[in-house]
């Protein structure tokens, strides 16, 4: 079989630098152009790129979608920022187009995708659930998108389970120390230098505590499941949210 033909957008990034050599290196896969900012998106055209990876900014990742889908190009998306408004968007874009697909992975490490299943699994029994995700410095947006999906994962398992508001008696707060919420679910963001990417899910009830912790301390941890995510989109059109049904979760 002919190799997935793949452009990298973003591709002199921490992440992007990392995708290129792993698609180059990879025997089913062949990097056919590399996008970097201010390069024309027909790069993608004249290279017949047939899958687009986007690992660029949150302020462009919709404009790159756009092309893409409007092109039948087939994207897995890395870059976070991809909220439910803009799953809505895509949807509608995909109605139009229903051949491509758009893979959106909040985060490529399978062990990630396995912490925030367990997340999902133990949401219910707790009474409470926050969340301390923990990244690089030079990371542009806050809250982590691993850790709003988390949040929308978590908050969706206890409105499931019928579970009544966390207990939290705080009714001063004026400089938000109780951290972002999202979705009802409270999520605190370090940026420290030293880390890469970091996930701590932290579940509380009467007597006892269960942590569920993610380390990615290398970028070659989102590697595998990039490959997967490039593999896999042309055979999933429409929009596909993480790594859960290519991994059978
Ligand atoms: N899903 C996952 O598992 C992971 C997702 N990420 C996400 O990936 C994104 C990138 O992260 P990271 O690599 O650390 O960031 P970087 O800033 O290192 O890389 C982003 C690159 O994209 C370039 N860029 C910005 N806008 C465009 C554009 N319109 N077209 C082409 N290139 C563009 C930037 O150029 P310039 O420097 O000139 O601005 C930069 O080289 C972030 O949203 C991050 O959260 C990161 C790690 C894992
Ligand atoms: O910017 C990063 O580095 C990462 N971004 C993604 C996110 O926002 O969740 C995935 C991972 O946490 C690394």
């Amino acid at each position: 079989m002919d190799p997935i033909r793949v452009g990298v957008l973003g591709a002199h990034g921490r992440m992007g630098s990392e995708a290129v050599r792993a698609v180059g290196e990879a025997r089913d896969t062949e990097l056919v152009t590399e996008i970097t900012r201010g390069d024309s998106l027909r790069g993608l055209l004249d290279s017949e790129a047939t899958v687009a990876v986007d690992l660029t900014h949150p302020d462009s990742v919709m404009d790159n979608l756009a092309f893409c889908v409007e092109h039948g190009i087939h994207a897995v998306v890395g870059t976070s920022g991809i909220g439910e408004s803009e799953l809505a968007t895509l949807r509608g874009w995909l109605g139009e187009n229903p051949t491509t697909g758009v893979l959106v992975v909040p985060n490529f490490a399978i062990g990630a995708v396995l912490s925030m299943k367990f997340a999902e699994i133990a949401a219910r029994y707790f009474d409470s659930t926050e969340i301390v995700e923990l990244h690089h410095p030079r990371k542009a947006d806050a809250p982590s998108g691993t850790a709003a999906r988390t949040a929308r994962v978590v908050s969706r398992a206890r409105e499931d389970a019928e579970l009544p508001s966390m207990p939290d008696a705080t009714s001063k707060d004026p400089d938000g120390a109780r951290g972002a919420n999202v979705d009802g679910v409270h999520v605190h963001s370090v940026r420290m230098a030293g880390l890469v990417a970091h996930q701590e899910v932290l579940f509380g009830t009467e007597g006892e505590t269960l942590s569920v912790r993610h380390d990615s301390y290398d970028r070659r941890s989102f590697m595998p499941g990039l490959l997967l995510a490039v593999r896999e989109v042309g055979e999933r059109p429409g929009v596909t949210v993480g790594l859960d049904a290519l991994l059978g979760l």
